[in-house]
């Protein structure tokens, strides 16, 4: 029995989404939520002949009904990018739409573990953290930024490059956090490869992924709902360092230094982050790789962390 809640559910990402949570046998209860088009796409996947049940839950007042009960939020509420943007560019309009809907889970569903999608992640997940901890419900175990996309993509371009591996068993440790320098996968011969805007480019104003980030977004949900099922689940994820102090020791040897937040390979449990995975050693370039990774994303938590004392939640 596990209630997902989806914020942005009629979005380029919350529609293919959806259907894929629609389809895992693990889910009861789908809420939808989204300002427009959520009706439409909560009617249409609520046909699909599976067990769960589908709501619907269009505009702000509606928040609360949506987030009530509900085991696992993902947000992928937000604008995404047009070629010739960064993920921080979109920072002005999404942070205010993360904190709205994390003031929301801090009234109506205080104890869910959140994903959050909506970019730029290495500043959302810090507003997100803010505000619950400005409203005394902060836990750092079931707070995550969803970055299980660049995993998925990490192992996918090794296979172009060696085509006789599977791509789905590949598992490569990506670490950092979302954007650009700071995704930084543990592979020291790569090429570097920029996917999302890869992407970007290739919608040419279109908006940026969204069919393989709701997968993504989905495996990263199943491995939610298995660990709270309690099976023994790795999925990576852009963390609070918090969440396992001891664990964390690794990461930040590695190069994380003091930061607060961090894409790490991370355990899931019943209560969320269960453990942090230690990485193995690095080497030098991917040392140095990760050294950069780290001076940017202190300026992309400091600017989350003080959008959210500017706007004294
Ligand atoms: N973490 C990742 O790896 C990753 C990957 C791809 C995209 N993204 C990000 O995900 C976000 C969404 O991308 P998309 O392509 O689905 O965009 P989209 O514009 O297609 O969909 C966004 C949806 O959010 C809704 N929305 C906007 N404000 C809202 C609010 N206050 N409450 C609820 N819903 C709201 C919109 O109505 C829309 O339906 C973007 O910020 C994008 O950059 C992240
Ligand atoms: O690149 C983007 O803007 C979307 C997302 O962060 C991605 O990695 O595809």
């Amino acid at each position: 029995m596990v209630s997902v809640a989806i914020l942005g559910a009629a979005g380029g990402i919350g529609q293919p989404l959806s259907l894929l949570l629609k389809m895992n046998p693990h889910v009861t209860r789908l809420n939808l939520y989204d300002l427009v088009n959520v009706p439409g796409v909560a009617a249409d996947i609520s046909h699909i002949n599976t067990n769960s049940t589908v709501s619907s839950h269009l505009d702000k007042q509606n928040l609360g009904a949506a987030l009530t009960g509900v085991d696992i939020v993902i947000i992928p509420a937000g604008v995404p990018r047009k070629p010739g943007m960064t993920r921080d560019d979109l920072f002005n309009i999404n942070a205010g739409i993360v904190r709205t809907l994390a003031e929301a889970i801090a009234d109506y569903c205080p104890t869910a573990i959140v994903g959050v999608i909506s970019n730029p992640v290495n500043s959302t997940v810090p507003i997100a953290a803010e505000v619950l901890k400005a409203r005394g419900v902060y836990n750092p175990k079931r707070l995550f930024g969803v970055t299980s996309l660049d995993v998925v993509r990490a192992s996918r371009f090794v296979r172009d490059i060696r085509p006789t591996v599977d791509a789905s068993a590949l598992r490569i440790p990506v670490v950092g956090g979302h954007s650009g320098t700071t995704i930084v996968p543990l592979l020291s011969l790569a090429e570097p490869r920029f996917g999302g805007d890869e992407v970007v480019q290739a919608k040419a104003g279109a908006g940026s992924a969204t069919l393989s980030m709701a997968y993504a977004a989905a495996r990263f949900t199943d491995s939610v709902i298995r660990a709270i099922n309690g099976e023994d689940v790795v999925e990576p994820a852009f963390v609070s360092l918090d969440a396992d102090p001891h664990g964390a020791e690794n990461i930040r040897a590695l190069g994380a230094g003091s930061l607060e937040y961090f894409a790490v390979p991370v355990q899931l449990g019943k209560e969320g982050v269960q453990r942090i995975v230690p990485v193995p050693s690095v080497t030098p370039f991917e040392r140095k790789a990760i050294g950069v990774a780290s001076a940017e994303l202190q300026k992309n938590i400091s600017k989350g962390v003080s959008f959210t004392q500017k706007a004294k939640i």
